[in-house]
């Protein structure tokens, strides 16, 4: 429920309408509460519009947002882009008014992302730059107390409230005539780097670590699939929505191409000066009996390499925020995060700021971990960007939203792909240490790419 008396639109557009001197031009967010709806079918719907379309959900607050449409859209290329992105959030933020008093996940949200390096430059990745974000013409939440409409737009003193409040009810038209009968794709073939290459590459890194350059290297593989007709993209969220209980899922929809990922990681979270981070790497598969899975469980909790490979991200993410804390929480051992097909070892940061920051303030100081990058920082990404065969481009990269409060979350964009058309680029990495054996690291990217291929309607390789 709102928290105030319910204002229509039209109200809400009045209020902030009787406001405004002659000329004067404002940015406002009006909000209704609206009946059910689901967020796969309304993402759907938009389908065959040329309308900008971001998905996100978080299970742990188990909330959707769907935006659609850009109302504006904030892009940078420059080297400082986190620092940029938060200006340009900051400044739409000063001009704008929220007509009424917004309950949580409702209001100006920006939804976006972010790639992996500071650069990006192959074809595969033209359309998409290292940071851009989209605050929705409209904006669907569905969380556990109700559906709610978020509009973001621009009015003036002369604006026709009411010819302005039924084109923002337009998509109610969109949703009706909802097709629900298209096919699903079926993969043709697939393609990866070659197990040679591969084994060269561990081989390659481990020397490197053995030399004391490197302590750890998160190194990727793309697989290129392609299928027997367009990707059907409703029915892949679809699936990943009723299998995936256990991870964010994410879409960033440039209509022909379609970034995805269904990612168990979060970089980052911030509520008022409350702060969460996650440590997230070290792999097993799971089993296929409960007997089975608990042996499993437990070699992943004393199994020296996996916890080696933790650790890196522990002791970073520890290094990276407590300076900026009033106090920090972080248990001595990791607990097990079990998905659907792989368990993780995992443990949680928590956090006091000692003043509010800005969440892009701390995605610069945390991007990449060492469960995406490695250990020295700047080493890890020279040994990736000069051994991976292929550009990571939005793989391993904050993802998320941020809002007007200055609340948002960011997740790491892992179990992803990139979808155009018929063809589909997915990645999956895993961490290099001493230890690390080329083949059991093979079989492990093998195991990350299952939840989105299945997803896709392939099977892994
Ligand atoms: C790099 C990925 O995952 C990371 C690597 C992990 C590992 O090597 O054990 C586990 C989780 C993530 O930190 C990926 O899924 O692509
Ligand atoms: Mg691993």
């Amino acid at each position: 429920m709102l928290k105030t008396k319910q204002l229509t639109i039209n109200e809400q557009l009045n209020k902030v309408k009787d406001q405004l001197s002659d000329g004067e031009q404002k940015n406002v967010s009006v909000i209704e509460e609206i009946n059910e709806i689901n967020p796969v079918d309304f993402f759907a719907a938009f389908e065959a519009t040329d309308m900008h379309r971001v998905f996100w959900k978080d299970v742990t607050e188990n909330i959707y947002f769907v935006g659609i449409g850009a109302h504006e859209k904030f892009q940078t290329n420059t080297q400082d882009r986190f620092q940029s992105m938060k200006e340009q959030w900051d400044k739409y933020v000063q001009n704008v008014q929220v007509a009424i008093d917004a309950v949580k996940g409702t209001g100006p949200i920006l939804l976006g992302g972010f790639s992996f390096n500071q650069n990006i430059s192959s074809e595969k990745w033209k359309k998409f730059r290292p940071g851009m974000m989209v605050l929705p013409e409209m904006m669907l939440t569905v969380n556990e107390e109700g559906c709610y409409m978020t509009y973001n737009l621009s009015i003036t003193s002369s604006t026709n409230v009411s010819r302005t409040v039924r084109e923002l009810k337009r998509w109610k038209h969109q949703i009706s005539g909802l097709n629900d009968n298209q096919d699903s794709q079926t993969v043709k073939s697939t393609k990866s780097l070659d197990y040679r290459n591969w084994n060269q590459l561990i081989l390659d890194a481990v020397e490197t670590i053995k030399s004391g350059k490197l302590g750890k290297v998160v190194l990727a593989r793309e697989l290129e699939a392609e299928f027997n007709q367009d990707i059907n993209l409703k029915e892949v969220l679809k699936r990943l929505d009723e299998d995936e209980t256990d991870s964010y899922i994410y879409i960033f929809d440039l209509g022909q191409d379609s970034f995805i990922s269904v990612t168990p990681e979060r970089l980052v979270s911030v509520r008022e000066n409350e702060l969460l981070s996650t440590c997230l790497a070290g792999t097993i598969s799971r089993g296929e009996t409960e007997e089975e899975d608990d042996v499993l469980a437990w070699s992943l909790l004393n199994d020296e390499k996996n916890l080696s490979e933790h650790q890196y991200v522990v002791n970073m993410i520890k290094e990276a925020i407590e300076p900026l804390t009033k106090s920090i929480s972080i248990p001595d051992k990791p607990v097990i995060y079990p998905l659907r097909s792989l368990q993780h070892l995992y443990t949680p940061v928590k956090a006091t700021m000692k003043e509010t920051i800005s969440i892009f303030d701390l995605i610069e100081k945390l991007h990449p971990t060492p469960a995406l990058g490695g250990e020295p920082r700047e080493l890890a990404m020279e040994f990736i960007s000069s051994h991976e065969p292929f550009e990571r481009g939005w793989y391993a990269a904050p993802i998320g939203w941020v809002d007007y409060q200055g609340n948002g979350e960011f997740a790491v964009a892992i179990r992803s792909a990139l979808i155009s058309k018929n063809e589909a680029t997915l990645f999956a990495g895993c961490g290099i240490v001493e230890e690390s054996d080329p083949e059991a690291e093979y079989e492990e990217t093998k195991l990350k790419f299952t939840p989105m291929l299945e997803a896709l309607g392939g099977v892994s390789r």
